[in-house]
């Protein structure tokens, strides 16, 4: 079986990732259940800052697991500052992409939860170390090598920035789709509150790497339930296989925390 055909179907889903990626055991898996009270403040963590310039081009795409917005690599773009820094971070992480996991109707839907409870929606904003690395490929492997940010989505009032995203769905439909997707900024993803919980992770789709420092955001954005539709309305398959499956429940459940310690940065 070759690596690539994980899925989050009965067959191939996430209890069954062990098989070809046995990291999926490891003591610094995710995601995981935060539980606030068992989280250590500490006031030693800086705020995180981001600093989310606009890289003209960037392409969004169905990889049949999730739809990514990939930021572009070309040098001009490269250079433009476009990094989270601080927080527990030793220095600026370059942003890569960002995705989505999600459910089917209802509230389920995150990988993170917060004392068991389940949102919608993560947004996931992945950052790497390019101060240390010289590839993105080079620090998924290192323990340093990525943070990435998570964002809760709920239902609610619509959120006008996820718009220019819901409205290109339709575009990548299929597994394997690409479009142009230009000049979109996530900063219009973002709480007001930077407030987070921050622990060392792992990537929460195989290769499973555990390579991330994860910054979690305990404010949700609201999204609106026509929106989220709009999510549901991709496909894992690709246009020339047969069997169509809408593409919902794209989330890996909480996994044990092994001794791990969860930091807030706040009281
Ligand atoms: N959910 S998460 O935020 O923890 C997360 C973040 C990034 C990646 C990722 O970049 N994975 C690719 C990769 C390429 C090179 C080295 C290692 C990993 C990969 C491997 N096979 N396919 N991909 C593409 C892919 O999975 N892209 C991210 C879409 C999230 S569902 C996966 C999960
Ligand atoms: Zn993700």
């Amino acid at each position: 079986m070759t690596g690539n055909q994980w899925g989050y179907g009965e067959e191939d889903g996430p209890s069954s990732w062990y098989k070809d990626y046995p990291i999926a055991e490891g003591a610094r898996q995710s995601p995981i259940n935060i539980a606030p009270e068992e989280a250590v403040y500490d006031h030693g963590l800086p705020p995180i800052s981001l600093h989310y310039d606009n890289c003209t081009s960037t392409n969004i795409s169905n990889n049949g697991h999730s739809v990514v917005v990939d930021r572009c690599e070309c040098d001009r773009c490269s250079s433009l500052l476009t990094v989270i820094q601080g927080g527990p971070l030793e220095n600026a992480y370059r942003l890569k992409q960002f995705h989505f996991h999600w459910g089917g109707k209802g509230c389920h839907g995150s990988e993170h939860t917060v004392a068991g409870k389940t949102y919608t929606s993560e947004l996931h904003l992945v950052h790497w170390n390019a101060a240390k690395y010289s590839s993105f490929a080079e620090a998924a492997v290192a323990p340093d090598g990525l943070a990435v940010l998570g964002v809760f989505l709920e239902i609610g009032d619509e959120r006008g920035g996820l718009n220019k995203i819901t409205d290109s769905l339709y575009m990548v439909k299929f597994k394997g789709t690409v479009t142009d997707f230009r000049d979109f900024n996530p900063n219009c993803l973002l709480p007001s509150s930077l407030k987070y919980w921050t622990y060392p992770g792992s990537l929460t789709t195989p290769p499973l790497y555990e390579s991330v420092t994860w910054i979690v955001l305990t404010e949700p954005i609201c999204v609106s339930e026509k929106q989220m539709g709009k999510f549901r309305t991709l496909l894992f398959n690709s246009e020339e296989e047969e069997q169509r499956t809408r593409m919902e429940n794209n989330f890996r459940p909480p996994q044990p925390l092994k001794g791990r310690t969860v930091r807030a940065s706040f009281k």
